[in-house]
Protein backbone atom coordinates (compact mmCIF):
# COMPACT_ATOMS: atom_id res chain seq x y z
CA UNK A 1 0.00 0.00 0.00
CA UNK A 2 1.14 3.46 -0.81
CA UNK A 3 2.52 4.95 2.63
CA UNK A 4 0.47 8.39 1.98
CA UNK A 5 -2.67 6.26 0.83
CA UNK A 6 -5.62 6.52 3.42
CA UNK A 7 -5.96 3.95 5.70
CA UNK A 8 -9.39 2.47 7.60
CA UNK A 9 -9.78 4.28 11.34
CA UNK A 10 -8.70 1.48 13.51
CA UNK A 11 -9.38 0.67 16.88
CA UNK A 12 -6.70 -1.01 18.72
CA UNK A 13 -8.05 -3.11 22.06
CA UNK A 14 -6.47 -4.45 25.08
CA UNK A 15 -3.38 -3.70 27.15
CA UNK A 16 -0.53 -1.35 25.90
CA UNK A 17 2.58 -0.51 27.28
CA UNK A 18 4.96 2.34 26.71
CA UNK A 19 7.51 4.45 28.53
CA UNK A 20 6.98 7.93 30.10
CA UNK A 21 9.97 8.96 30.83
CA UNK A 22 13.49 7.05 31.23
CA UNK A 23 12.55 5.14 34.07
CA UNK A 24 9.02 4.47 34.07
CA UNK A 25 6.66 2.36 32.00
CA UNK A 26 2.57 2.77 31.16
CA UNK A 27 1.06 -0.84 31.52
CA UNK A 28 -2.56 -0.35 30.89
CA UNK A 29 -4.85 -3.23 31.00
CA UNK A 30 -7.31 -2.24 28.69
CA UNK A 31 -6.70 0.25 26.54
CA UNK A 32 -8.12 1.22 23.23
CA UNK A 33 -6.27 3.32 21.03
CA UNK A 34 -7.85 5.01 17.88
CA UNK A 35 -6.32 5.47 14.91
CA UNK A 36 -7.34 7.63 12.33
CA UNK A 37 -6.94 7.30 8.16
CA UNK A 38 -3.51 9.02 8.18
CA UNK A 39 -1.84 6.45 10.86
CA UNK A 40 -2.15 9.26 13.18
CA UNK A 41 -3.01 8.13 16.74
CA UNK A 42 -6.44 10.15 17.36
CA UNK A 43 -7.78 8.98 20.87
CA UNK A 44 -5.67 6.98 23.49
CA UNK A 45 -8.15 5.47 26.43
CA UNK A 46 -7.42 3.69 29.35
CA UNK A 47 -9.71 1.25 31.50
CA UNK A 48 -12.08 0.28 28.81
CA UNK A 49 -15.08 -1.67 29.32
CA UNK A 50 -16.85 -1.71 26.06
CA UNK A 51 -15.42 -0.74 22.82
CA UNK A 52 -19.03 -0.16 21.27
CA UNK A 53 -18.94 2.66 23.81
CA UNK A 54 -15.68 3.82 22.41
CA UNK A 55 -16.71 3.80 19.08
CA UNK A 56 -19.90 5.51 19.90
CA UNK A 57 -18.07 8.83 21.41
CA UNK A 58 -15.56 9.09 19.33
CA UNK A 59 -16.12 10.93 16.02
CA UNK A 60 -14.84 9.12 12.55
CA UNK A 61 -14.69 5.72 14.73
CA UNK A 62 -18.31 4.30 14.86
CA UNK A 63 -17.26 1.99 11.51
CA UNK A 64 -13.83 1.57 12.87
CA UNK A 65 -11.91 -1.60 12.51
CA UNK A 66 -10.60 -3.02 16.02
CA UNK A 67 -7.96 -5.13 15.97
CA UNK A 68 -7.55 -7.02 19.81
CA UNK A 69 -4.52 -8.41 21.59
CA UNK A 70 -5.02 -11.68 24.12
CA UNK A 71 -2.44 -12.99 25.97
CA UNK A 72 -0.01 -9.55 25.09
CA UNK A 73 0.25 -6.13 24.75
CA UNK A 74 0.81 -3.34 21.75
CA UNK A 75 4.17 -1.51 22.22
CA UNK A 76 5.95 1.12 20.26
CA UNK A 77 7.62 -0.03 17.32
CA UNK A 78 11.99 -0.67 18.07
CA UNK A 79 14.34 1.77 16.54
CA UNK A 80 17.68 0.31 15.67
CA UNK A 81 19.93 3.66 15.26
CA UNK A 82 22.94 2.17 13.65
CA UNK A 83 22.84 -1.10 11.83
CA UNK A 84 24.84 -2.67 8.24
CA UNK A 85 22.46 -3.55 5.83
CA UNK A 86 24.85 -4.50 3.53
CA UNK A 87 27.25 -6.95 6.31
CA UNK A 88 23.73 -8.80 6.79
CA UNK A 89 25.16 -12.03 5.44
CA UNK A 90 28.22 -11.81 7.96
CA UNK A 91 25.74 -12.20 10.88
CA UNK A 92 27.77 -14.54 13.47
CA UNK A 93 31.09 -14.30 11.53
CA UNK A 94 33.77 -12.38 13.58
CA UNK A 95 35.74 -15.14 14.91
CA UNK A 96 38.46 -14.17 17.19
CA UNK A 97 38.97 -10.52 15.55
CA UNK A 98 39.02 -7.03 16.62
CA UNK A 99 37.55 -4.19 15.06
CA UNK A 100 40.58 -3.68 12.55
CA UNK A 101 41.15 -6.96 11.44
CA UNK A 102 37.53 -7.72 11.61
CA UNK A 103 37.30 -4.87 8.92
CA UNK A 104 39.83 -6.27 6.48
CA UNK A 105 38.81 -10.13 7.18
CA UNK A 106 35.19 -9.68 6.66
CA UNK A 107 33.73 -6.69 6.13
CA UNK A 108 35.11 -4.92 3.25
CA UNK A 109 35.02 -7.88 1.02
CA UNK A 110 31.68 -8.65 1.59
CA UNK A 111 30.52 -5.05 1.27
CA UNK A 112 32.57 -4.54 -2.30
CA UNK A 113 30.53 -7.73 -3.90
CA UNK A 114 27.27 -5.43 -3.26
CA UNK A 115 28.21 -3.54 -6.04
CA UNK A 116 25.74 -6.33 -7.55
CA UNK A 117 22.35 -5.34 -7.79
CA UNK A 118 21.06 -8.78 -7.68
CA UNK A 119 23.24 -9.58 -4.86
CA UNK A 120 22.17 -6.35 -3.05
CA UNK A 121 18.53 -6.86 -3.80
CA UNK A 122 18.34 -10.56 -2.44
CA UNK A 123 20.61 -8.98 0.74
CA UNK A 124 18.80 -5.97 1.69
CA UNK A 125 15.21 -6.93 0.81
CA UNK A 126 15.66 -9.87 3.21
CA UNK A 127 17.65 -7.71 6.03
CA UNK A 128 14.48 -5.45 6.07
CA UNK A 129 12.02 -8.61 6.17
CA UNK A 130 14.34 -9.90 9.24
CA UNK A 131 14.49 -6.32 11.33
CA UNK A 132 11.31 -6.05 10.56
CA UNK A 133 9.58 -9.29 12.20
CA UNK A 134 11.68 -8.15 15.34
CA UNK A 135 9.28 -5.39 15.40
CA UNK A 136 11.85 -2.69 14.18
CA UNK A 137 9.92 0.00 12.55
CA UNK A 138 12.60 2.59 12.25
CA UNK A 139 16.46 1.83 11.26
CA UNK A 140 19.31 3.93 10.31
CA UNK A 141 21.27 2.00 7.61
CA UNK A 142 24.62 1.62 6.11
CA UNK A 143 24.85 0.46 2.67
CA UNK A 144 28.18 0.72 0.84
CA UNK A 145 30.19 2.94 -1.01
CA UNK A 146 27.76 2.26 -4.05
CA UNK A 147 25.24 4.48 -5.08
CA UNK A 148 22.96 2.41 -7.42
CA UNK A 149 22.51 -0.23 -4.43
CA UNK A 150 22.32 2.10 -1.71
CA UNK A 151 19.66 3.78 -3.67
CA UNK A 152 18.06 0.19 -3.94
CA UNK A 153 17.87 -0.38 -0.19
CA UNK A 154 16.24 3.02 -0.03
CA UNK A 155 13.67 1.85 -2.95
CA UNK A 156 13.40 -1.46 -0.65
CA UNK A 157 12.50 0.19 2.87
CA UNK A 158 10.09 2.25 0.73
CA UNK A 159 8.30 -0.27 -0.83
CA UNK A 160 7.78 -2.25 2.49
CA UNK A 161 6.91 0.67 4.71
CA UNK A 162 10.46 0.80 7.02
CA UNK A 163 11.26 4.24 7.96
CA UNK A 164 14.84 4.72 7.35
CA UNK A 165 17.53 6.69 7.45
CA UNK A 166 19.60 4.87 4.22
CA UNK A 167 23.17 5.93 3.89
CA UNK A 168 25.89 5.66 1.14
CA UNK A 169 29.48 4.80 3.10
CA UNK A 170 32.16 6.80 2.70
CA UNK A 171 35.71 6.01 2.43
CA UNK A 172 39.04 7.40 0.65
CA UNK A 173 42.02 6.40 2.70
CA UNK A 174 44.02 3.06 2.17
CA UNK A 175 42.72 1.79 5.25
CA UNK A 176 40.01 0.02 2.58
CA UNK A 177 41.10 -2.02 -0.02
CA UNK A 178 42.01 -0.55 -3.00
CA UNK A 179 38.88 -2.62 -4.73
CA UNK A 180 36.64 -0.93 -2.40
CA UNK A 181 37.20 2.55 -1.67
CA UNK A 182 36.36 5.79 -2.82
CA UNK A 183 38.89 7.60 -5.57
CA UNK A 184 38.90 11.01 -4.49
CA UNK A 185 37.64 13.38 -1.91
CA UNK A 186 35.71 14.78 -5.12
CA UNK A 187 33.68 11.09 -5.21
CA UNK A 188 32.90 10.66 -1.87
CA UNK A 189 31.10 14.05 -2.44
CA UNK A 190 29.32 13.62 -5.52
CA UNK A 191 28.49 10.07 -5.07
CA UNK A 192 27.19 10.96 -1.50
CA UNK A 193 25.21 13.89 -3.05
CA UNK A 194 23.73 11.59 -5.62
CA UNK A 195 22.23 9.50 -3.14
CA UNK A 196 20.86 11.90 -0.94
CA UNK A 197 18.86 13.59 -4.28
CA UNK A 198 18.04 10.36 -5.21
CA UNK A 199 16.34 9.35 -2.20
CA UNK A 200 14.79 12.57 -1.47
CA UNK A 201 13.24 11.99 -5.19
CA UNK A 202 11.39 9.06 -4.19
CA UNK A 203 10.30 10.52 -0.88
CA UNK A 204 10.27 14.26 -0.73
CA UNK A 205 8.83 14.57 2.65
CA UNK A 206 10.74 12.05 3.80
CA UNK A 207 7.89 10.65 5.40
CA UNK A 208 9.52 6.95 5.64
CA UNK A 209 12.95 7.13 4.17
CA UNK A 210 15.64 10.00 4.93
CA UNK A 211 19.49 9.98 3.47
CA UNK A 212 22.03 10.43 6.06
CA UNK A 213 25.60 11.40 5.30
CA UNK A 214 27.99 8.57 6.29
CA UNK A 215 31.51 8.84 6.62
CA UNK A 216 32.45 5.50 7.95
CA UNK A 217 34.89 6.25 10.46
CA UNK A 218 37.96 9.17 11.03
CA UNK A 219 40.64 6.38 9.83
CA UNK A 220 38.88 5.74 6.54
CA UNK A 221 38.41 9.06 5.15
CA UNK A 222 41.08 11.81 4.88
CA UNK A 223 40.37 15.48 6.75
CA UNK A 224 38.93 16.94 3.45
CA UNK A 225 36.94 14.08 3.05
CA UNK A 226 35.14 14.98 6.61
CA UNK A 227 35.29 18.48 6.00
CA UNK A 228 33.51 17.79 2.54
CA UNK A 229 31.06 15.75 3.93
CA UNK A 230 30.71 18.55 7.08
CA UNK A 231 29.55 21.30 4.23
CA UNK A 232 27.43 18.63 2.70
CA UNK A 233 25.15 18.30 5.96
CA UNK A 234 25.30 21.83 6.23
CA UNK A 235 23.94 22.52 2.79
CA UNK A 236 21.43 19.60 2.49
CA UNK A 237 20.28 19.45 5.93
CA UNK A 238 20.97 15.57 6.18
CA UNK A 239 21.32 13.72 9.10
CA UNK A 240 24.95 12.12 9.85
CA UNK A 241 26.09 8.68 11.00
CA UNK A 242 29.72 7.95 11.84
CA UNK A 243 31.62 5.69 14.27
CA UNK A 244 33.18 7.19 17.20
CA UNK A 245 35.82 5.59 19.92
CA UNK A 246 34.70 1.97 19.09
CA UNK A 247 38.16 0.44 20.43
CA UNK A 248 41.35 1.47 21.85
CA UNK A 249 43.23 0.78 18.92
CA UNK A 250 40.96 2.72 16.92
CA UNK A 251 41.68 5.65 19.37
CA UNK A 252 45.42 5.26 18.91
CA UNK A 253 45.08 5.20 15.17
CA UNK A 254 42.80 8.38 15.14
CA UNK A 255 45.79 9.87 17.05
CA UNK A 256 48.49 9.33 14.83
CA UNK A 257 46.47 10.14 11.59
CA UNK A 258 45.03 13.34 12.95
CA UNK A 259 48.19 14.60 14.61
CA UNK A 260 46.78 18.05 15.04
CA UNK A 261 43.59 17.13 16.73
CA UNK A 262 42.90 17.24 20.04
CA UNK A 263 40.54 14.05 20.15
CA UNK A 264 38.72 12.02 17.78
CA UNK A 265 35.25 13.97 18.67
CA UNK A 266 37.58 16.93 17.50
CA UNK A 267 38.32 15.27 13.97
CA UNK A 268 34.95 15.28 13.43
CA UNK A 269 34.03 18.58 15.12
CA UNK A 270 36.77 20.66 13.31
CA UNK A 271 35.14 18.85 10.16
CA UNK A 272 31.45 20.46 10.99
CA UNK A 273 29.91 16.65 11.34
CA UNK A 274 29.39 17.13 14.87
CA UNK A 275 25.45 18.20 14.74
CA UNK A 276 22.20 17.83 16.52
CA UNK A 277 21.48 15.40 13.70
CA UNK A 278 24.91 13.49 14.20
CA UNK A 279 24.80 9.63 15.23
CA UNK A 280 27.61 8.55 16.89
CA UNK A 281 28.27 4.83 17.37
CA UNK A 282 29.41 3.48 19.53
CA UNK A 283 31.19 5.95 22.18
CA UNK A 284 32.94 3.65 24.20
CA UNK A 285 35.95 5.27 24.48
CA UNK A 286 35.64 9.26 25.11
CA UNK A 287 37.03 11.32 27.60
CA UNK A 288 35.27 13.37 29.63
CA UNK A 289 36.17 16.68 27.50
CA UNK A 290 35.07 14.72 24.69
CA UNK A 291 31.34 13.42 26.32
CA UNK A 292 31.02 17.54 26.92
CA UNK A 293 32.00 18.76 23.02
CA UNK A 294 29.22 16.19 22.37
CA UNK A 295 26.53 17.40 24.70
CA UNK A 296 27.00 20.88 23.45
CA UNK A 297 26.91 20.51 19.83
CA UNK A 298 23.65 18.54 20.45
CA UNK A 299 24.87 14.88 18.73
CA UNK A 300 23.56 11.60 19.79
CA UNK A 301 24.98 7.93 20.64
CA UNK A 302 24.15 4.83 19.64
CA UNK A 303 24.78 2.00 21.97
CA UNK A 304 25.42 -1.25 20.78
CA UNK A 305 26.23 -4.00 23.43
CA UNK A 306 26.29 -6.47 21.24
CA UNK A 307 29.05 -5.49 18.92
CA UNK A 308 31.15 -4.40 21.56
CA UNK A 309 30.90 -7.51 23.02
CA UNK A 310 31.45 -9.65 20.26
CA UNK A 311 34.50 -8.28 18.61
CA UNK A 312 35.84 -7.41 22.13
CA UNK A 313 35.64 -3.20 21.62
CA UNK A 314 35.03 -2.55 25.34
CA UNK A 315 31.77 -1.93 27.64
CA UNK A 316 30.52 1.38 27.45
CA UNK A 317 29.31 3.08 30.12
CA UNK A 318 25.98 3.99 29.14
CA UNK A 319 24.90 5.15 33.08
CA UNK A 320 27.60 7.92 32.86
CA UNK A 321 26.87 8.95 29.55
CA UNK A 322 22.71 9.15 30.52
CA UNK A 323 23.84 10.79 33.81
CA UNK A 324 25.61 13.32 31.40
CA UNK A 325 22.44 14.07 29.55
CA UNK A 326 23.32 12.64 26.45
CA UNK A 327 20.76 11.68 24.55
CA UNK A 328 20.98 7.51 23.49
CA UNK A 329 19.84 4.63 21.76
CA UNK A 330 20.30 0.81 20.64
CA UNK A 331 21.77 -0.25 17.59
CA UNK A 332 22.13 -3.64 16.60
CA UNK A 333 25.38 -2.95 14.37
CA UNK A 334 25.05 -5.69 12.56
CA UNK A 335 27.47 -7.55 12.04
CA UNK A 336 30.36 -6.70 14.76
CA UNK A 337 26.83 -7.56 16.40
CA UNK A 338 25.24 -10.86 15.98
CA UNK A 339 21.95 -10.38 15.50
CA UNK A 340 19.33 -8.29 14.25
CA UNK A 341 16.71 -7.92 17.32
CA UNK A 342 16.40 -4.54 18.98
CA UNK A 343 14.89 -7.33 21.94
CA UNK A 344 18.26 -9.08 21.92
CA UNK A 345 20.37 -5.79 22.16
CA UNK A 346 17.67 -4.49 25.64
CA UNK A 347 19.06 -7.66 27.16
CA UNK A 348 22.75 -7.16 26.10
CA UNK A 349 22.65 -3.63 27.37
CA UNK A 350 21.20 -4.94 30.55
CA UNK A 351 24.21 -7.34 30.69
CA UNK A 352 26.97 -5.17 29.84
CA UNK A 353 25.71 -3.16 32.70
CA UNK A 354 25.76 -5.39 34.84
CA UNK A 355 29.02 -6.85 34.56
CA UNK A 356 30.27 -2.96 34.75
CA UNK A 357 28.29 -3.00 38.06
CA UNK A 358 30.14 -6.41 39.16
CA UNK A 359 33.26 -5.35 37.86
CA UNK A 360 34.14 -1.47 39.09
CA UNK A 361 31.25 0.65 38.33
CA UNK A 362 28.34 -0.16 41.05
CA UNK A 363 25.87 2.13 40.02
CA UNK A 364 25.96 1.35 36.27
CA UNK A 365 23.12 -1.75 36.46
CA UNK A 366 20.40 -0.52 34.08
CA UNK A 367 16.99 -1.47 34.40
CA UNK A 368 14.01 -3.26 31.96
CA UNK A 369 12.45 0.25 31.98
CA UNK A 370 15.58 2.22 30.97
CA UNK A 371 16.56 -0.34 28.31
CA UNK A 372 12.89 -0.46 26.66
CA UNK A 373 13.00 3.49 27.16
CA UNK A 374 16.38 3.31 25.09
CA UNK A 375 15.01 0.90 22.63
CA UNK A 376 11.95 3.25 21.90
CA UNK A 377 11.44 6.79 22.73
CA UNK A 378 15.70 7.32 23.13
CA UNK A 379 15.91 5.49 19.67
CA UNK A 380 13.29 8.19 18.28
CA UNK A 381 15.40 11.15 19.28
CA UNK A 382 18.38 9.78 18.14
CA UNK A 383 16.82 9.55 14.64
CA UNK A 384 15.24 13.16 15.14
CA UNK A 385 11.59 11.31 15.27
CA UNK A 386 10.72 12.35 18.83
CA UNK A 387 7.73 14.34 17.76
CA UNK A 388 6.52 11.25 15.59
CA UNK A 389 6.67 8.22 16.97
CA UNK A 390 8.17 6.15 19.87
CA UNK A 391 5.10 6.08 22.24
CA UNK A 392 1.48 5.99 21.89
CA UNK A 393 -0.11 9.49 22.50
CA UNK A 394 -2.66 11.55 20.39
CA UNK A 395 -0.53 13.16 17.65
CA UNK A 396 1.97 10.66 17.55
CA UNK A 397 1.86 7.96 14.41
CA UNK A 398 1.47 4.20 14.90
CA UNK A 399 4.26 2.61 14.68
CA UNK A 400 3.81 -0.45 16.84
CA UNK A 401 4.09 -3.89 17.52
CA UNK A 402 1.36 -6.54 18.76
CA UNK A 403 2.98 -9.05 21.24
CA UNK A 404 1.62 -12.19 21.98
CA UNK A 405 3.12 -14.64 24.53
CA UNK A 406 2.03 -18.35 25.03
CA UNK A 407 -1.34 -18.77 26.81
CA UNK A 408 -0.70 -21.93 29.11
CA UNK A 409 -4.43 -24.07 29.26
CA UNK A 410 -5.25 -24.77 32.76
CA UNK A 411 -4.73 -28.43 33.92
CA UNK A 412 -1.21 -28.03 31.50
CA UNK A 413 0.73 -27.33 28.81
CA UNK A 414 -1.05 -26.85 25.32
CA UNK A 415 -0.55 -30.07 22.35
CA UNK A 416 1.10 -28.90 19.08
CA UNK A 417 3.51 -26.56 18.15
CA UNK A 418 4.67 -23.34 20.66
CA UNK A 419 4.86 -19.83 19.48
CA UNK A 420 7.63 -18.98 21.80
CA UNK A 421 9.80 -18.70 24.38
CA UNK A 422 7.64 -17.37 26.91
CA UNK A 423 4.45 -19.07 28.34
CA UNK A 424 1.73 -17.11 30.79
CA UNK A 425 -0.21 -18.77 33.10
CA UNK A 426 -3.08 -16.75 33.76
CA UNK A 427 -1.73 -15.04 36.74
CA UNK A 428 0.81 -13.13 36.11
CA UNK A 429 0.58 -9.16 35.96
CA UNK A 430 0.77 -6.87 32.64
CA UNK A 431 4.44 -5.76 34.40
CA UNK A 432 5.66 -9.43 34.99
CA UNK A 433 4.23 -10.50 31.34
CA UNK A 434 6.40 -7.91 29.82
CA UNK A 435 9.63 -9.10 32.25
CA UNK A 436 9.53 -12.36 30.73
CA UNK A 437 9.46 -11.23 27.55
CA UNK A 438 12.48 -9.08 28.05
CA UNK A 439 14.49 -11.78 28.88
CA UNK A 440 12.69 -14.79 26.96
CA UNK A 441 10.82 -13.34 24.00
CA UNK A 442 12.15 -13.26 20.57
CA UNK A 443 10.34 -12.72 16.93
CA UNK A 444 7.90 -15.19 17.25
CA UNK A 445 6.54 -13.14 20.06
CA UNK A 446 5.94 -10.00 17.83
CA UNK A 447 2.90 -11.13 15.32
CA UNK A 448 2.23 -8.07 14.04
CA UNK A 449 3.90 -4.48 12.91
CA UNK A 450 2.91 -1.19 11.93
CA UNK A 451 4.37 1.71 10.52
CA UNK A 452 1.62 4.93 10.18
CA UNK A 453 -0.74 2.71 10.75
CA UNK A 454 0.09 0.81 7.81
CA UNK A 455 0.43 -3.09 8.41
CA UNK A 456 4.30 -3.96 7.54
CA UNK A 457 4.84 -7.54 8.93
CA UNK A 458 2.42 -10.48 10.43
CA UNK A 459 2.78 -14.12 11.41
CA UNK A 460 -0.39 -16.43 10.35
CA UNK A 461 -3.01 -16.14 12.54
CA UNK A 462 -3.40 -13.69 14.35
CA UNK A 463 -5.01 -10.71 12.09
CA UNK A 464 -7.85 -11.39 9.70
O1 LIG B 1 31.14 -1.76 14.30
C1 LIG B 1 31.66 -1.28 13.29
N1 LIG B 1 31.28 -1.68 12.08
C2 LIG B 1 31.81 -1.19 10.94
O2 LIG B 1 31.43 -1.58 9.85
C3 LIG B 1 32.81 -0.19 11.10
N2 LIG B 1 33.52 0.53 10.26
C4 LIG B 1 34.31 1.33 10.98
N3 LIG B 1 34.11 1.15 12.29
C5 LIG B 1 33.17 0.19 12.40
N4 LIG B 1 32.61 -0.36 13.46
ZN1 LIG C 1 28.75 -0.05 12.84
Amino acid sequence: MAASAPIKPTIYLGSFVHSTSLSELELADKGAIGVDETGVIAFVERAVENVEDVKAKNEGFTEANVVEVKDGFFFPGFIDTHTHASQHPNTGLFGQTTLLDWLQTYTFPMESSLSELSKAQTVYSNFVSRTLSHGTTTAAYYATIHVPTTNLLADICLSRGQRALVGRVCMNTDLSPEYYRDVSEEQALSDSRASIDYIRSIDPKGEIVQPIITPRFAPSCTSTCLSHLGALAKETGAHIQTHIAENKPEVVLVASLFPTSKSYTDVYDTAGLLTPKTILAHAVHLSGPEISTIKARGAKISHCPASNTAITSGCCPVRELLDEGLTIGLGTDVSGGFSPSILEECRQAIWVSRFRAMSSAENSKLSTEEVLYLATRGGAAVVGLEDRVGGFEVGKEWDAQMIVLNPVPEGGAPEGKFEGGVDVFGFETLEERVQKWVYSGDDRNTVAVWVRGRLVHRTGKYLA
